[in-house]
């Protein structure tokens, strides 16, 4: 690898192998290129003899890491196939996969989508007599999760503090974990919780994963948790190789329970490591580099950094203020056509909000113009309903004990298992305290149920359990087919549907569920099996990004500024800069959290390499009646020789001006697609994750 590609420092963080090592640098500086080169230098300078395998690297989202894992094979060949490159919940469950029988789970164990625990919940709640309309069980959960991450269980408050929520969180609790683990499930924050406990409860296993990651790389450092701290600072074992790369400026997960002090006092955490700091940004343009500084200045009580960038000069930031959201999505998608007419590929545009919902008014337009785009996270895909059917007979059929899904399939399609039957079979296993699989099992031989039901259920039973074998042969997606051929699935969803597009609609989702199996059995090759795809499925899920959406790469991404993590792109809008959205928060009042919002704007900011539109609408719809708006007050912050203020009618709306297309003309032979292969970084898709 060639290390003259890279500046000083970034060299010095590359080469120093041995130790805790910090790079706390701003966006753009190239803290992720660090971690690629350091992660080929490894493999090339192998201290201690080391392999592949020995090294860890966690990045934020599975795509990051799946972008990472492609960069490095492409830089260092097909030995950098043994690196693992995940996230924390991805390594927790590897690990989990190998040990969670040590903590009394079955090998087997699946993890629970939001769907599973809140129904646990739920029933739970009801065990305690608690009605749960009156009290929102997500937000128990909430409680719940925040409570495991920050490595407590729920306590009750004292006398006079914490509200009804707390004392129902207290209660539920205990068995929400129980029911968890009977059912051999693990939530989310298990993936944390229990590979920590593995490595502090067994001395053998504390040695095995030590022993096989040696050399241990964090990207995004600061937006990790208590619980993923924990989880890493065991694994750093007695070595303690861990390279943190991250920015306090960009930490924008607090409300997940990101904690800002693991990277601002990593060496209390590590110590005796070093510390790099970065100063050069190579991706923005000085115009854009300007407003980001000049927005993230204000925020009190944070690292200053020293940023600049050679890149000087570059079209100034488009401040553009639109009659209504109306108008700024037609603005919004209007510049993105002129554009891509001018020879930008569409892949290298991004629309950039704080909120999903701020995603429609442009999707609209798009449409209107026949222009490609995807939006990330968006996707209620596995929120169908029959999507989610399909998918608790995966979850059946992998783990019998899964009495959440089991219930929401033992009579869909309609079978003749009814309210009664399932009734009386709960009522037994209670009675005899065996699993409900267990009841049905025998359901002959009670004589209590509906005449005909125990066949039905015994029929029921046998399914399972053929399928069981069959998906266990292997050939996912085939098996699947049959299963929902052998059920009547189509014609009973065609049947149950109100219309013929809604019905084409809901079977378009079982085709998605089929299709992605494929996908998945392409990718895993013969190690493909339903379990892994089930947990593969959650982990995707609760990332919010979507690789099992189809869709081609030349498109506009739409997305919310938290997806929009680490990655580049040439041009970025970034619409809805406006009080009430930019910061979120509430009318006309302080936003909840103002210094996390001017780093989410700081980070929507950064994104951008060449050109920079701020959009706003004067007044927008909000529930059928026009709200006149006020502009964003990070628009103030923003110098005036940085910004230039466009009116969204003339002239903008016209054909592009000659200035425009010199600048772009100018653009395209500078920022010519590298080829795979040639120096300067190629094989980075544009508007992936870079560095
Ligand atoms: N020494 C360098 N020479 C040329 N280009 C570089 C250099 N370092 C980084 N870059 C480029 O600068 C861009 C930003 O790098 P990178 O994404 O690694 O920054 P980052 O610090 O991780 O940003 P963020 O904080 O947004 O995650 C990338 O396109 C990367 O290839
Ligand atoms: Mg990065």
């Amino acid at each position: 690898m060639d290390l003259s590609k890279l500046n000083p420092p970034q060299r010095e963080a590359v080469v120093t192998l041995q130790g805790p090592l910090l790079v706390l640098a701003g966006a753009g500086s190239g803290k992720t290129r660090v971690i690629t080169h350091r992660i080929v230098h490894l493999l090339n300078e192998r201290p201690d003899h080391i392999l592949a395998r020995n090294i860890l690297a966690v990045t934020f989202t599975n795509k990051a890491a799946s972008e990472m894992k492609e960069r490095l094979v492409h830089m260092a060949g097909p030995r950098a196939q043994g690196v693992l490159v995940c996230t924390f919940h991805a390594f927790g469950a590897e690990m989990l996969r190998e040990d969670i029988h040590r903590l009394g789970w079955p090998k087997k164990f699946a993890i629970a989508d939001m769907g599973d625990q809140l129904a646990i919940i739920r029933r739970a709640m009801r065990d305690h007599r608690i009605d749960d309309r009156a009290f929102d069980a997500r937000k128990v959960l909430g409680l719940i999760s925040k409570a495991k991450n920050s490595g407590q269980a729920p306590e009750p408050k004292p006398e006079g503090i914490g509200d009804d929520y707390d004392l129902i969180t207290h209660m539920v609790y205990p068995d929400y974990q129980l029911a968890l683990k009977a059912q051999g499930s693990v939530d989310f924050d298990d993936l944390l919780i229990l590979p920590t406990r593995l490595l502090r409860e067994h001395s053998d296993l504390y040695l095995k994963y030590t022993h096989r990651f040696r050399y241990l790389l964090v990207d995004e450092f600061q937006d990790t948790n208590l619980a993923q701290l924990e989880l890493l600072k065991l694994m750093a074992g007695q070595s303690k190789n861990v390279c943190a790369v991250g920015d306090d400026d960009q930490c924008i997960y607090s409300w997940r329970g990101a904690e800002v002090r693991n990277i601002l006092h990593f060496d209390h955490f590590f110590p005796g490591g070093k510390e790099v700091r970065l100063e050069q940004n190579y991706r923005s343009v000085q115009m854009v580099l300007d407003a980001a500084n000049a927005v993230i200045a204000k925020n009190p009580e944070r690292k200053a950094k020293q940023m600049w960038t050679d890149r000087k000069g570059g079209p100034k930031v488009k401040v553009v203020a639109c009659p209504n959201d109306e108008e700024e999505a037609r603005f919004v998608a209007h510049e993105i056509q002129k554009h891509i007419s001018l020879g930008v590929p569409a892949d290298d545009i991004a629309v950039l909000y704080r909120t999903n919902g701020q995603s429609h008014p442009i999707e609209e337009m798009l449409r209107e113009k026949n222009i490609a785009y995807e939006v990330v996270g968006g996707s209620e895909f596995f929120d169908r309903r029959e999507v989610k059917d399909v998918i608790a007979y995966f979850k059946v059929i992998v783990n019998r004990l899964d009495e959440i899904s089991l219930m929401r399939i033992i009579n869909v399609p309609s079978r003749g298992i009814g309210d009664v039957t399932v009734e009386r079979l709960h009522a037994h296993s209670r009675a005899e305290g065996v699993t409900l699989w267990t009841v049905m099992r025998k359901a002959s031989e009670y004589d209590d149920l509906p005449p005909g039901a125990g066949a039905k259920v015994h029929e029921f039973v046998d399914l399972i359990e053929r399928y069981r074998a069959a998906y266990e042969a292997g050939q996912l997606a085939v098996a699947t087919r049959k299963l929902l051929e052998e059920i009547g699935f189509r014609d009973a969803t065609r049947a149950h549907a109100t219309s013929a597009t809604s019905a084409d609609k809901k079977l378009k989702g079982v085709d998605g569920v089929i299709d992605s199996l494929e996908r998945f059995e392409k990718r895993e090759g013969p190690k493909a099996s339903l379990l892994t795809y089930l947990n593969r499925l959650s982990l995707d899920n609760k990332q919010e990004d979507d690789e099992d959406v189809p869709g081609s790469n030349r498109r506009v991404t739409l997305m919310t500024i938290h997806s929009s993590k680490g990655l580049e792109y040439r041009l970025v809008f970034f619409i809805g800069m406006e009080e009430d959205l930019m910061p979120h928060g509430g009318m006309q009042g302080e936003a909840q959290n103002l210094e996390e919002e001017r780093r989410l704007c700081y980070v929507g900011i950064t994104r951008a390499k060449e050109l920079l539109y701020l959009t706003r609408a004067v007044t927008r719809v909000k529930r059928g009646k026009e709200v006149p708006r006020t502009p964003s007050r990070f628009l103030e912050d923003l110098p005036e020789d940085v910004i230039e203020h466009v009116t969204p009618d003339a002239p903008r709306q016209g054909p592009p001006t000659t200035e425009e297309k010199n600048f772009f003309a100018n653009l395209k032979e500078r920022f010519k697609k590298p080829q795979p292969g040639t120096p300067g970084g190629g094989g980075v898709p544009p508007g992936g994750r870079a560095g």
